[in-house]
């Protein structure tokens, strides 16, 4: 009776159907994943991945209804090298996922592990396409780093934007600061990653995503982790 309809209503209205409006999430190469760590080749002879991003400009943490995201609005940056050939691509935002539970908030799973976050820093191939719109369309248009974060000491980089939270709290919120902020300090000690080829995992779900998952989670405080549940699971934008 009642407690089995709400799953049925979920599923409804969730991934399962995004094929109706997004044939792309019907494809070859959907992300998440899960990473399963004995299956991985090693990197043999990839060259280093290379980045380098702009400290002092504005940026906008928006709140697009399902995570926060900040907009590096078209200022300096570039990531090459590893998996990506000889293409520059370009920061274009970066954004996070939060699970509703405490250590469930990761899109990619390792060997079946989920993490209590995950943040992506979403860049565009700049050698070969004009924009970004028009390189999201494209099966090496976009290159993602994807970070998982778990609970353990404060993030004082990621705090700059944890912060500024209760100014966003509905969907639609925008707010623009100037601090300095270097998105490399987003990232773990060791870059040691997996690669593969996926897709966006929200609608429209194109296949266009190099994705880079580092292997060392980042640490961030359950205050963090709090914060960014209750803006964003508890009715406020779901
Ligand atoms: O950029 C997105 N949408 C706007 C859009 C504009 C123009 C064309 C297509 C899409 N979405 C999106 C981009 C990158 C990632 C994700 C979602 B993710 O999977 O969450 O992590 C990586
Ligand atoms: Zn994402």
């Amino acid at each position: 009776y009642y407690p089995y309809l709400v799953p049925v209503v979920i599923l409804i209205v969730g991934p399962a159907t995004w094929v109706e409006k997004f044939p792309e999430a019907r494809g070859t190469r959907q992300s998440p994943v899960d990473i399963v760590t004995s299956r991985a080749s090693s990197g043999g002879s990839a060259p280093p991945l290379v980045w380098r991003y702009s400290v002092n400009h504005p940026r906008s943490v928006v709140n697009p209804g399902y995570c926060w995201r900040v907009d590096e609005n078209g200022y300096d940056s570039e990531l090459r090298g590893g998996p990506l050939g000889s293409d520059v691509y370009k920061l274009q935002q970066w954004h996070c996922h939060w699970g509703s539970v405490n250590g469930e908030g990761s899109e990619h799973t390792v060997d079946g592990r989920a993490f209590s976050g995950e943040l992506h820093l979403v860049h565009w191939n700049t050698s070969k396409y004009n924009s970004f719109t028009e390189a999201a369309g494209q099966p090496d248009g976009l290159a993602v780093l994807g970070v998982l974060l778990m609970v353990g000491s404060k993030h004082d980089e990621l705090d700059k934007v944890v912060r500024l939270l209760p100014y966003i709290q509905h969907k639609g919120d925008k707010v623009t600061f100037s601090e300095p902020l270097n998105p490399a300090n987003l990232l773990p000690k060791r870059i040691a990653y997996w690669t593969y080829p996926g897709s966006l995992t929200t609608p429209p779900c194109t296949e266009s995503v190099t994705w880079i998952l580092f292997k060392e989670p980042v640490q961030v405080s359950a205050e963090q982790v709090r914060l960014n549940l209750c803006y964003y699971v508890n009715g406020k934008n779901v």
